[in-house]
């Protein structure tokens, strides 16, 4: 049967959520693999680690493509799973070339940001080994142009989130078209998301982590599902999330060998 990406869209917005887009054998194996890779595949930043799968960016966004991992693309073959999705068929390649895979301890998040003018307008991102809350939020000022800048430096965002969305592990979303350009995603550094009851449509007066799960109907987890319906309070573990996108501009390292 053909996958019909309409199915998991989140409200009318163009970000959509697939619960176990991967299974439980393939997580663990995947969480292996990326374990098992050298110390000096990791760049440590202040509030998490990552690494860069399939190449780096220049300063004028182009993709200095390398070798994907093979559990990228043999086994599970996790980019071939993507582009069934359907959700890069517009994009310039169908499919992504570059993946930011982040390491999240618990109290470890991620600040407001926009991913920049690099990538197609698409990211699909899956969710390893916890669950995480992921909020979207907008400028508050007028003027927000698409892309302005990779920081939101000097721009007023709105603190409280325009869509949130509860990641379970195994999951993948998807944000596209406008709504990937003119918002920002981050997550809260919190070690516990405390989960409002979905009925409660009040604005959020405890803090900002105390937000409303919009892809509620879509969850699949017991215990998240739980929390979420009735409200409560869900420990973070260690996440990995693999973020994928299409770079628009690729040269093969191998190219340039020689040219230097
Ligand atoms: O870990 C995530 O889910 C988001 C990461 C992210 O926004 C990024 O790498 O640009
Ligand atoms: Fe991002």
């Amino acid at each position: 049967m053909p996958f019909n990406l309409q199915e998991y869209r989140i409200a009318e917005s163009d970000a959509f959520y697939i619960p176990d887009f991967i299974n439980e054998a393939e997580e663990e194996y995947l969480i292996r693999k990326i374990l098992e890779a050298p110390r000096q595949k990791w760049r440590q930043l202040a509030n998490r680690r990552l690494q860069l799968l399939g190449g780096e960016l220049t300063k004028k966004n182009v993709l200095l493509s390398q070798e994907m991992p093979a559990w990228m693309n043999s086994y599970p073959d996790l980019i071939s799973r993507l582009r069934t999705t359907e959700a890069f068929s517009s994009s310039p390649h169908g499919g992504p070339n570059q993946v930011i895979l982040n390491e999240y301890l618990p109290g470890h998040g991620i600040m407001p940001h926009e991913d920049g003018p690099s990538y197609y307008p698409v990211v699909a991102t899956i969710s390893l080994g916890s669950h995480t809350v992921f909020n979207y939020y907008e400028y508050t000022s007028d003027d927000a142009t698409p892309h302005s800048q990779n920081a939101p430096q000097g721009r007023a965002i709105n603190p409280t989130p325009v869509l949130t969305l509860l990641l379970e592990p195994r999951s993948v979303v998807i944000t596209r078209s406008q709504f990937y350009t003119t918002h920002l995603h981050g997550i809260n550094d919190t070690e516990v998301d405390e989960i409002r009851p979905k009925g409660d449509l009040s604005p959020p007066t405890v803090s900002p982590y105390n937000a409303f799960i919009a892809n509620w109907t879509k969850l699949t987890n017991p215990e998240i599902k739980q929390a979420v319906e009735l409200g409560g309070s869900l420990k973070r573990g260690t996440r990995y999330s693999l973020t994928c996108r299409d770079v628009e501009r690729v040269v093969a390292t191998s190219s340039l060998i020689g040219k230097r």
